[in-house]
């Protein structure tokens, strides 16, 4: 069953870089999941289309109504239940929420719907959260115009898991996330560029020693880049070995 995933935006439009180029567009355009975008201006009843609103108490900006944004939620949960999902995980992209990880992308990656909201201006009517169970999920610390891009971070990062997505199934689980680690260092030709050689065990066609390297480099480059992540990694004999091994190297 392909996932369905509805996106409520003002700016559909921005939507093309994720449908019309690469991974994700080759995804949605094979079929492996759809993509709807939802603009809540078609859900307006005024001459204006009007979709926001001063603020109640002051304050700089502008807000997004509750009632274009609740119709059109509800219109695109309408449409997921029409195409057999009835439970399906509704995500506001804001700096408030859970950070998006790759445990988190995972877990998206198994549902079968996905309602996402990209707000604008200063936020949206607090009551679009007592209407629909939506989770706050974040990309990182830092305020962007809108959820649109957030949105395509998220639906991007998912896609890449869904079956079929890679070409080469191995290169999602060679990820760097995927085995909790950072990627190793990557050469292709020429193996001289401007004097810059290619280490020697990527050409010697030893794949265990190749291996073993990458790992390596992968294992030193979390320690020395991000130690936390290595707080949570259990590391093999061998993995402990090559870390030490690196470590002793950069000492020596
Ligand atoms: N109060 C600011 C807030 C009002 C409502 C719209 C959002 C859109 N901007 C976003 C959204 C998400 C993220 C993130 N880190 O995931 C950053 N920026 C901004």
């Amino acid at each position: 069953m392909k996932p369905h995933y509805h996106v409520i935006t003002l700016f559909p439009e921005m939507f093309t870089a994720l449908s019309g180029f690469g991974v994700s567009g080759r995804a949605l355009r094979n079929g492996l999941c759809d993509l709807k975008l939802w603009d809540p201006r078609e859900f307006t009843q005024d001459a204006y289309r009007t979709v926001d609103d001063r603020p109640f108490g002051g304050g700089p900006g502008m807000l997004m109504l509750a009632e274009p944004l609740d119709l059109a939620l509800t219109a695109a949960k309408t449409a997921l239940r029409a195409a057999g999902v009835d439970q399906s995980r509704m995500v506001y992209l804001s700096p408030q929420g859970r950070r998006l990880d790759h445990a988190l992308v995972l877990e998206l990656a198994t549902e079968p719907g996905l309602i996402l909201l990209a707000g604008r201006y200063e936020g949206i009517d607090e009551r679009v959260f007592q209407r629909h169970p939506l989770e706050e999920v974040s990309i990182g610390d830092y305020v962007l115009s809108g959820g649109e891009l957030p949105a395509m971070v998220l639906l991007d990062s998912v896609i890449r898991h869904l079956p079929g997505a890679l070409g080469d199934a191995d290169s999602a689980k060679e990820d760097s996330f995927a085995d909790g680690l950072l990627d190793c260092p990557h050469y292709t030709r020429p193996e001289d560029y401007q004097g810059l050689k290619v280490p020697p065990v990527l050409l010697s066609g030893n794949h265990a020693a190749i291996r073993r390297w990458r790992l390596k480099q992968a294992l030193g480059r979390t320690w020395q880049r991000r130690p936390d992540l290595l707080q949570d990694r259990r590391l093999s004999p061998e993995e402990q070995d090559l870390l030490d091994e690196f470590r002793r190297a950069q000492e020596a």
